[in-house]
């Protein structure tokens, strides 16, 4: 099964979108999700310049060789622009596997340990009212676990609200929460770390109090918080019983868990920036997270992905993939099928696209009664149709930033 032809598309249907397709001497075909929100085309150039000559007359079966290959022969390692692009390889290639083979990836993988996905929504609010319907219209969307984020007074415009975000992904596009806007330069977002401890414990206990201590609660800090900062609010939070507070601290200082672990039992969840099995690994023999927060997209592909959850179930750490809108729905497939195939799964962030991305890529991926599941067509059950994404050239946009009130820039 020799790769004839490896090709690039990007598509902006209702956000930017990279992909690889491969196509072997038997006309079968993979696609593989290279998207880095905000980065994309230095993807495109490492994919096109540096990845796309070596894989041409490879033989698509070998997965591990080829990942390898990809991964020491550079030297230059890791980081999200070489892995997004190695990740894209290793999926197609699991697809091709999975067509070659006639089964869908699960099944190779070892088969399904469950018959859906637990996935949570973003439900998000500037004030409480906006913020309960936002909850409720996901509750009658059937998602049976929920992501709760708040404006916070005295902020102009912060991370995870939906209302503030409405134009990012152009016309009718149906999304919770977009951060990245289409334009020149990167938009300004406000912050102010003391003002959003004093009022989020605040926003759980009458979300917990209009909606009961049932539903598994979220809450994405966005590596805003000093360890410290971290530690209090974790505690703050303990009588709301939250599912998982992620990002607390910038993923950078892995060390800062180790502090903020003493002092709360809420449980944590990091990752959705890092790259490989190397920046888990501490974490997780030190068991100071619950849950991993990698993505196919970023951490190399379903290859490397799969051994970091395989290492993980060892510490009873628990899969949190990452899964808003900038993973494509060849990614949001290629992670569906390691979630229902592995044992340690934890829960699947489900944003959902829109109506034109789901007309670029045609998914079999079903969402049902707040379970996700792969699908069983061979391979990931993803297909591009490559007309509908012409349609929609690449626009550049980029994710905001933070500045402080005194202007001092801050972590977004
Ligand atoms: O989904 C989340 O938890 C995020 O934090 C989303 C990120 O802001 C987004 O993927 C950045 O591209």
């Amino acid at each position: 099964m020799r790769i004839d032809k490896a090709e690039v598309i990007v598509t902006s249907p209702d956000r930017n979108f990279v992909t690889l397709k491969l196509t072997t001497e038997d006309g079968l075909t993979g696609l593989g999700d290279a998207t880095l929100n905000g980065r994309e085309l230095a993807v495109v150039a490492y994919l096109k310049e540096h990845v796309v000559p070596l894989l041409l007359g490879r033989d698509a079966h070998r997965i591990e060789d080829t990942w390898q290959f990809l991964y020491r022969s550079a030297y230059w390692r890791r980081g999200p622009v070489t892995m997004a692009a190695v990740a894209a390889v290793d999926m197609a290639l699991w697809d091709l596997k999975g067509k070659a083979a006639g089964l869908p990836v699960y099944q190779l993988l070892g088969g399904a340990s469950r018959q859906g996905l637990l996935a949570y929504g973003h439900a998000s609010g500037k004030e409480l009212p906006e913020l309960f319907d936002s909850v409720r219209e996901h509750l009658d969307e059937g998602y049976r676990a929920i992501r709760i984020q708040t404006g916070v007074p005295g902020l102009k415009a912060i991370y995870g609200i939906a209302s503030q975000s409405a134009d990012a992904g152009g016309g009718e596009a149906r999304y919770d929460h977009e951060p990245a806007r289409r334009g020149a330069l990167p938009v300004q977002e406000d912050w102010d770390t003391r003002a959003y401890l004093r009022h989020l414990p605040g926003v759980f206990e009458a979300v917990r109090n209009e909606f009961g201590p049932e539903i598994p609660l979220l809450h994405d800090g966005h590596h805003r918080l000093t360890p410290i900062q971290a530690a209090k609010l974790g505690k703050e939070l303990e009588p709301y019983d939250l599912f998982w507070l992620e990002d607390c601290t910038p993923a950078e200082n892995q060390e800062s868990l180790r502090l903020v672990r003493q002092h709360t039992t809420t449980p944590l969840a990091i990752g959705e920036v890092f790259n490989t099995i190397w920046d888990f690994k501490d974490l997780i023999r030190e068991q100071l997270i619950d849950y991993m927060r990698g993505a196919v997209t970023h951490m190399g592909g379903i290859t490397p992905l799969k051994k970091t959850m395989d290492y993980a179930a060892m510490y009873q750490v628990k899969s949190g993939f990452h899964g808003p809108t900038d993973i494509s729905p060849v990614g949001m497939a290629a992670q569906a099928h390691v979630g229902l195939a592995i044992h340690n799964f934890g829960i699947q962030e489900y944003m959902q696209h829109g109506a034109k991305t789901n007309e670029v890529f045609h998914q079999s991926y079903t969402w049902e009664n707040g379970l996700l599941h792969p699908g069983t067509k061979p391979g990931l059950g993803v297909e591009l149709d490559v007309d509908e994404a012409g349609k929609y050239p690449y626009e550049q946009a980029y994710l905001p930033y933070n500045r402080l009130a005194d202007g001092t820039i801050h972590d977004w």
